[in-house]
Formats: C-alpha cells, structure tokens, sequence
C-alpha cells in the first residue's frame, strides 16, 4: 500500500519550485534563519499546537537516503525537464550527516497561548553548508497551521460556554464534556481527522473523531484523550418504520440500561418525540434509570437551534419538571439531557446559549457537537500562519532578513535572531538580535534530526487551559 499522501520521502514533501531555491540564495550564504508567526486573523491569540506530529512523523531519525535521494532526482528531472535537482547537497547531508538533517528548531512550548503577531518557532540550518534547508522544510513546517487552528477555534469556543455555565450552572465541571467533536466524517481524510481530532482534545474530553484518540496516544503520550458513550444514529431509529419510533427509543433504553445514552429524535416529528413518547410512553423508563445512574440526553438534529433547544427543554421540562439551580435557573432532572450537534460553531454558540438564558435555562443542561465548523471550516488565513526567513550570514556577515510590501505593509516580516519573552505578564518578540537568550520562552525541540523536547498531553492542556478554570483551581 501507498503511504498517505502518496510519499514519505521527505526529500519530496515541498513545493516544486523550493526544489530549485539552492541557485538563489547569494553566493556564501552560510547560515539562513526562518520563523513561523500568526500575523493575525480571527482571533487574537493563537494556542500552539502541533508541531511536535510533523517533527516525530517527518524530520526525526535518518530521514534522507540513498533510495530516496535517487527517487527524488528521478522525479524532479521529469517533473522540471532538466536537472536543477540539489543531488550534491542532498548526499552531503547522507554522508556528512548519516542522514540526519543539520537543522535546529525552537519553539513555544505545546499548548502555549499566544497573542498574534509574535514568533511561535524559529529554524535553522546547523551545518553552513545546509542554509538551503531551513525554507526547504517551510511547506512541511507551515501545516503547522491546521492543528494551531483548530486548537485556537475550540479554545474560543471553550471560552464562550465556560461564561455561560460560570453565569447559569453551579459548577464548571462538565465543562470538558460541553463540546463534542462530530467531525470524523467531514475531515478531509484521516490524517486531517486524527490531526483536527486531537486538536479539539487540548481543550475538551468528548469526542466520537477516533482519529484524535489515536494522535494524542501515538504522538503525545495519551492512551484515552476522549470519552464518548452509546448514541443512536438516524439509521437505528429509522429502521424500525416510520411507526416505530417508540419501539426505536424503548430498545435504546432497554439494551443500555445504565450509564448516559443520546437518542436522535427529530426523524419525524421531534415535538411528538418529545411530548408523547419520552414524556409519556417512556417516561416511566426514563425516570426509572435514575437510580442507576441512568442519563437520556436527548438529541434534536434540524431546525434553528436557538428556537429548537429551547422548546426541546420546555418539553422535556413540562413533562418532567424542573428544579433551580443556585444561580436561579432551570435544571433538568439529572437523568435527563440535551446535545445539539447541528449548525454548531464559534458564530452560532451564542445565541443558543443567549436563547436558553433568556428563557431561564442554565447551560448546564445542554452539549454541543460540532463537526465541519470544529474540523474542517478554516484554513491557513484564518490565522494569517506565515513562515518568513528573517536573518541570514552571508560572506561571514550578519544581515536582518525582512520583506515590507507597500502593497500589504500587514505583510511586514520580522528581522534578525527572534527571541519571545515576557514583558509585563505579556508575551513579546523581540528581534535584530537584542533579546535575552535568558528571557527567551522558545525551546530547541529538534535539533540535528532528534527530537529535545517531547511533550505530553496533559502538559499542552495544561499550558492551554482557559483563564475561567485557571481562576476556580488553583494549582
Ligand atoms: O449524539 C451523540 O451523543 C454523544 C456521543 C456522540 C453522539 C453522536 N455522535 C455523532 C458523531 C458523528 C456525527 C454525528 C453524531
């Protein structure tokens, strides 16, 4: 079989036209040093997240060989129709290096939350010869972009209905169960899937994106970094006819009798769900599950979902009453529950969680799913994730590197060595060189072909934990 994405010759993960970048580096060009930033976008700060994947799955080990140096100067003189291949730069690194690639990489520990507009990870070649390296490794290092977003996106969103239960529920506790990933099927494939699906994980515990157990496990020391439970899909309601929806719920109830449960319940008519069959035909099964710990949550799967939610509540709250909380709001009896996984995003959380409110409901009665908009919905301008050389030693010289389109000046690059330091309780670049090795919070996590630093889950969940919780548990 065929490796994903076709290769894992790493001599042939870049764009084409890096493959010919050798030629144009100024004669003497010794030392060529690149960074990786958000220039913006979005959101203001970005959680960084990912980089660790790319470095263990691409660039550590004996990653350049014969076999694949000969593969890639076949490919190339066909793909170019002439030889620009750098053959002799690509066996100095096999022969000088054991294959190993002369390059070192810092950057801000996993996790870290960072506001735009700073510098996440610098790269540079170690081996003077090698300063075509450091932008070859650009197209790799910049897929950076795909896990950093999806971190930051669910963090915000994290953000948003850790207010609401701050205001409405009485703890934060289920918090880390309040948004689950549903994405697996709209990923782009199944690396993007374990990539995105992991992302999600740094901030949230429920997912049904298997890929993202298996990422965090393989690449992050996680053996279970998500929790999903028994749910019920459109086929297994449908199945038993249009008629046979009570027989539907009955066998969900029955055939997992303990433990918390979510039934699709808009197949039909989810009003008549609600009222007759939950609230009256099953009621007595629903309740009766309380004593062993029996949750139903109940799951709409069309319609707004501001409107849906609310009225799926007053239902379920009429024909099974309601206590209130100590913030003052409406609570489900605890065997009952709702998730909304339809049309759920960072723009449409709040006025579901607005609607709710204003209708007396506290958050803690309802989860979210969120597939497309969690994995899929954004790429790389949606941080602005950009990967520019900002220093260079060229006949022995030191040269601030740097571009300032007048067309874009958003586009201005960073200049010289790069440190990240904080100033003030914030986080700040400073450039040409004047910072503080001392102060600087960027790592050396690959240097050489191996990897110096190799970080958990639980410490980029830690280092990306939202300041609400932060504030409620002290370390
Ligand atoms: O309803 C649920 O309750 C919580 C467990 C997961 C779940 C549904 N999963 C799902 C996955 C992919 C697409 C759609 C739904």
């Amino acid at each position: 079989a065929y490796p994903a994405g076709g290769t894992e010759n790493i001599i042939l993960l870049t764009d084409s036209y890096k493959v010919t970048h050798h030629f144009q580096y100024p004669d003497n060009t010794s030392t060529v040093c690149s960074y990786f930033e958000s220039r913006g976008g979005k959101f203001p700060s970005t959680v960084f997240f990912g980089l660790q994947y790319l470095l263990k799955r691409f660039l550590c080990g004996p990653v350049v060989t014969k076999e694949k140096i000969k593969e890639a100067k076949e490919l190339y003189e066909a793909h170019f129709s002439q030889d620009v291949f750098n053959e002799e730069g690509w066996n100095y690194i096999l022969e000088h290096h054991k294959g190993y690639l002369p390059m070192r990489i810092k950057a801000v520990p996993e996790g870290t939350v960072v506001p735009v507009k700073n510098v996440l990870f610098t790269v540079e070649n170690t081996d003077p010869k090698c300063f075509w390296l450091t932008n070859y490794f650009e197209t790799l290092l910049v897929q950076a972009w795909y896990p950093m977003t999806v971190a930051t996106n669910s963090r915000f969103m994290k953000e948003i209905i850790a207010k609401c239960l701050d205001e409405t529920a009485d703890s934060l506790l289920g918090l880390p169960f309040k948004l689950h990933d549903f994405g697996f099927r709209g990923s782009t494939s199944v690396e993007a899937a374990g990539i995105g699906g992991a992302a999600h994980l740094v901030n949230f515990k429920g997912t049904d994106t298997i890929a993202g157990i298996c990422m965090a496990r393989n690449y992050y020391h996680c053996p279970v970094a998500g929790f999903s439970i028994p749910a019920a899909e459109h086929s297994t309601i449908t199945t038993w006819g249009r008629n046979g929806e009570y027989e539907a719920f009955k066998n969900m109830l029955t055939k997992f009798p303990t433990g918390i449960i979510a039934v699709v319940s808009d197949s039909y008519d989810l009003w008549n769900a609600c009222e007759h069959v939950w609230g009256e035909q099953l009621k007595e099964l629903v309740v009766s599950r309380e004593e062993s710990g029996g949750t139903l949550v109940v799951r709409p799967d069309s319609g707004h979902p501001p409107d849906i939610v609310v009225k799926v509540l007053d239902i379920l709250g009429q024909k099974f009453g309601t206590s209130t909380n100590t913030k003052g709001f409406k609570m489900l009896p605890s065997y009952l529950r709702v998730i909304q996984g339809d049309g759920i995003s960072y723009e449409t959380l709040g006025a579901i969680l607005d609607n709710m409110k204003k209708h007396g409901w506290s958050s803690e009665n309802l989860t979210f799913g969120s597939g497309g908009a969690l994995l899929q919905r954004l790429d790389r301008d949606t941080q602005k994730c950009a990967y520019k050389c900002s220093y260079a030693i060229i006949d022995g010289k030191e040269v601030n590197v740097f571009k300032q389109p007048i067309t874009d000046l958003g586009k201005k690059s960073k200049k010289g060595r790069l440190t990240l330091e904080y100033q003030d309780g914030k986080l700040a670049t400073v450039e040409e060189g004047k910072g503080d090795p001392k102060k600087d919070i960027l790592v050396t996590v690959y240097e050489n072909g191996k990897l110096l630093r190799d970080y958990t889950f639980d410490e980029v969940r830690q280092n990306a934990e939202i300041d609400l919780v932060k504030k409620k548990s002290p370390a």
